[in-house]
């Protein structure tokens, strides 16, 4: 080993202060473990020693201030260290490990940074005969083509991957610090089982490495290989950067991960051999449709990496907005299509036949999740401008099975329209899900897809990950009474799968935007009295343009009404039943509001005109509470600022989450120095003159707007903090303020 020949390794083990990690010995002393020795001893926070078999390494790194000490795998230094990490080759580990075997205590941590995982720990085993408990494995996800201790860098860690394999006997304890240690050179540390690590990396990994090596390779002795080099494009440059890499280090790693990189090379040439066929054949279609989605994909999957969400806790930074008082809102004014209306628009066009153009369509945050999964089921989905797609829909049955479980992220919306959608799909399909979706459970979901005859396989009862598998398809009949109003495109989408009919029994009865989507693709959807009956039939491909947001539409409704001064036309509302008997109840306290007309389907579509008037209190019986649960937050600013005493029954019998939302605003209510009882679930708030204040929204976005509406009167500054969510949701929220002359200020 080292230290042979000229270069004295110090068997004077540091004693002197002792760092966070104690002494650190790096056995590798190249680009990853230089990498790794440098960020520790920048940060000051262990003494690093170094091995490495060639000396120059260890040389260079003492000169250079990468490692403290050069050391050997001897006794001395071995048995002193509290952690050791292995970065050499993958398969220079197991003599490695034989070294320093003799010398291990149990309370060493040994962990290593190998691309492969599998090759390590079966390396482990045949020199300890088990894996001990202070062997725990890991991987950096970060790296460069280059090799060797100059090539290292302290900040190579920062904001990338740090994947640990831990093993059932792994030591609690270690494995903590591990954790630590990871975080402290900068990486978000993810957890997985050795076989997935081998599996995941072939694809992400060693078969791009293979690909790029391959390639010039055959390019460099094929002929013409001197202008082949000479005239390279940019993207020969960016496809072939990684083939500069270290030839031991990824012969190294074929050779411990071959079964893994040998199933997805036979997949990628399977899929290689399409893209000839479709060459030959002159199938522009089929190009066309692999370059979309790939270059869908991978544009996702980068916007992803910038915010951080794959495999790491999503960092947030604090928005707070302040809004200043007296102001009129004026102006005519278009809303971006509804959120929610957009992910389902989406979905019906992917399942309909033919192509449909959707306008005026909300492309941001989850919609993007949904739009994912149905491209990686092979739909093609054309980006025409930031609010326009050109979907090319494949029939409610004509989706592919994708190569990878469904991720859905952390959006509900998605979840609960595609899991129906699996469910009628011939194939089987696993859907994963990241945070807050994680762990809870989705019983109303999952047993709908039992309805629709599917079989529902999870590892946590009722909760995501899940596995899916058809089954025979039965008709499916849902009464949504009693269950939750989310349920209701879902149940629709169940029961158009029904062998011959399905039924839909929604909880309020009147137009809703749903069943109008689905009227619009074709689907005849029969009213008897009850509930719903829904033909199974094709959905067929069409046009069409989104209605505003209808939450914003209230909001602003809200806004020009408490304003003086106000007039306000927004130019693309749509109001379903439900919201046309809010605002009909809006007018009927006071306010000035001219209604758009209903068009064929039932829903109130076109211009809406709102202006200043005084406002009356009003008294809400516990079914108007419940009927406008959801506009509830809106009503308390109303009455905040009505002449009189506004009364609200049946608040502490809403669902829970209704009930908080308003005690939120009642406590924003009081911080504004507006008198609020809230007695026996009754809520009453005297009308007076909210003053200005800081209020916290915690996070919920329809109270977001609630209390920018309540600071648009008050009589100063009010700031409203922890308001992400509503820039999330209603992201064009600053232009439209900045249009009709609304002055709020978004501060991060
Ligand atoms: N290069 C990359 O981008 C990444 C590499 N890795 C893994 O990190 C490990 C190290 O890779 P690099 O730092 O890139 O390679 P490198 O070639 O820069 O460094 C490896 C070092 O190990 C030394 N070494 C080889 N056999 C040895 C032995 N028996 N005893 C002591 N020293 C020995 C070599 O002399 C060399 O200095 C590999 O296992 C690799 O799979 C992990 C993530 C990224
Ligand atoms: O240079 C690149 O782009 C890499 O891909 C670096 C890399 C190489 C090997 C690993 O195990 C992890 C990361």
């Amino acid at each position: 080993m080292t230290g042979e020949s000229g270069f004295q390794a110090s068997v004077d083990v540091a004693p002197q202060e002792k760092k966070k990690f104690g002494n650190v010995m790096i056995i590798g002393l190249g680009m990853i473990g230089g990498s790794f020795a440098k960020a520790l001893k920048e940060r000051g926070l262990a003494t690093l020693y170094g091995v490495d078999r060639r000396e120059g390494e260890l040389t260079l790194g003492v000169s250079t201030g990468v490692i403290d000490h050069p050391a050997e795998l001897s006794a001395e230094f071995v048995s002193k260290m509290d952690i050791i990490i292995l970065a050499t080759p993958v398969r220079a580990m197991e003599s490695v490990l034989s070294e320093i075997k003799p010398f291990l205590s149990k309370n060493i941590l040994v962990t290593d940074v190998g691309s492969t995982k599998g090759s390590v720990v079966d390396a482990v085993r045949r020199v300890f005969s088990e894996v001990p408990p202070n062997f725990i494995p890991s991987h950096p996800i970060a790296g460069a083509e280059k090799s060797g201790v100059l090539a290292s860098n302290s900040l190579l860690f920062e904001k990338h991957m740090a994947i640990v394999t831990p093993l059932p006997d792994s030591n609690p304890v270690l494995l903590d610090r591990l954790h630590r240690l990871w975080r402290a050179v900068g990486a978000d540390v993810v957890s997985m089982d050795v076989e997935h690590h081998d599996h995941v990396l072939a694809s992400s990994s060693h078969l791009p490495h293979l690909l790029a090596y391959t390639l010039v390779d055959a390019l460099a002795n094929g002929e013409r290989s001197q202008d082949v080099f000479k005239f390279a494009a940019g993207g020969f440059r960016d496809f072939t950067r990684i083939a500069s890499s270290d030839p031991v280090m990824w012969r190294d790693v074929f050779m411990a991960n071959k079964d893994a990189t040998l199933a997805t090379l036979d997949h990628f040439t399977d899929r290689l051999a399409d893209m000839r066929t479709a060459i030959a054949q002159g199938d522009g279609a089929s190009m066309f449709g692999v370059f979309t989605r790939a270059k869908s994909a991978r544009d996702h999957f980068l916007r992803l990496l910038e915010q951080r969400t794959i495999g790491s806790v999503k960092e947030v930074c604090p928005v707070s907005i302040s809004v200043l008082p007296a102001s009129s809102i004026k102006g005519d004014i278009s809303l971006l299509g509804d959120k929610s209306l957009s992910h389902k628009a989406i979905t019906i066009a992917a399942l309909s036949a033919g192509m449909s153009e959707i306008k005026n369509v909300d492309l941001t945050g989850d919609v993007r999740i949904t739009m994912q999964a149905f491209r990686d089921m092979g739909v093609v989905i054309e980006e025409v401008t930031a609010d326009h797609l050109r979907v090319h829909g494949v029939g409610l049955r004509g989706l592919k099975a994708p190569i990878a479980p469904i991720n859905v992220h952390q959006s509900r919306d998605s979840l609960y329209l595609l899991l129906p959608i699996l469910a009628g799909q011939p194939f089987s399909a696993s859907v994963v899900a990241e945070g807050k979706l994680l762990n809870r459970s989705m019983d109303d979901l999952f047993s709908l897809v039992r309805k629709m005859g599917g079989e529902v396989v999870s590892e946590v009862a009722d909760c995501l990950p899940v596995d899916l598998s058809p089954g025979v398809p039965l008709n499916v009949s849902v009464d949504l009474t009693s269950g939750s109003e989310r349920l209701r495109m879902a149940a629709f989408l169940a029961a158009l799968y029904s062998p011959v009919e399905g039924c839909v029994t929604p909880f309020l009865s009147g137009v809703c935007h749903d069943e109008v989507l689905l009227r619009h693709f074709g689907v005849t959807i029969l009213d008897h009295g009850v509930g719903f009956k829904v033909v199974a039939a094709p959905l067929i491909g069409t046009d069409i343009v989104l209605s505003g947001d209808e939450y914003e539409v209230a909001w602003l409704v809200v806004l020009a009404s408490l304003l003086p001064g106000s007039e306000l036309s927004i130019k693309n509302a749509g109001l379903d039943s439900a919201m046309f008997a809010f605002l009909s109840f809006f007018q009927s306290i006071g306010a000035d509001i001219s209604m758009p007309p209903q068009d064929e389907f039932g829903l109130y579509e076109g211009v809406l005109h709102a202006g200043f008037s005084e406002l009356k209190a009003f008294s809400l019986t516990s079914q108007q509470s419940y009927q406008f649960r959801d506009e509830l937050p809106l009503l308390c600013v109303v009455a905040a600022y009505s002449v009189g005493e506004s009364r609200m029954q049946g608040v502490g019998s809403l669902p829970y989450h209704y009930e908080d939302r308003v005690l939120a605003l009642v406590d924003a209510l009081r911080q504004m120095k507006i008198v609020c009882h809230y007695i026996n679930g009754e809520l009453v708030i005297e009308g007076g003159l909210p003053q200005g204040g800081e209020l916290d929204c915690a996070g919920d976005d329809r109270l977001a707007l609630a209390m920018l509406a309540l600071g648009a009167r008050s009589q100063s500054l009010t700031k409203i903090n922890d308001c992400q969510k509503l820039l999330e949701e209603f992201n064009e929220l600053e232009s439209v303020a900045m249009q009709l002359g609304f002055h709020c200020l978004v501060a991060q």
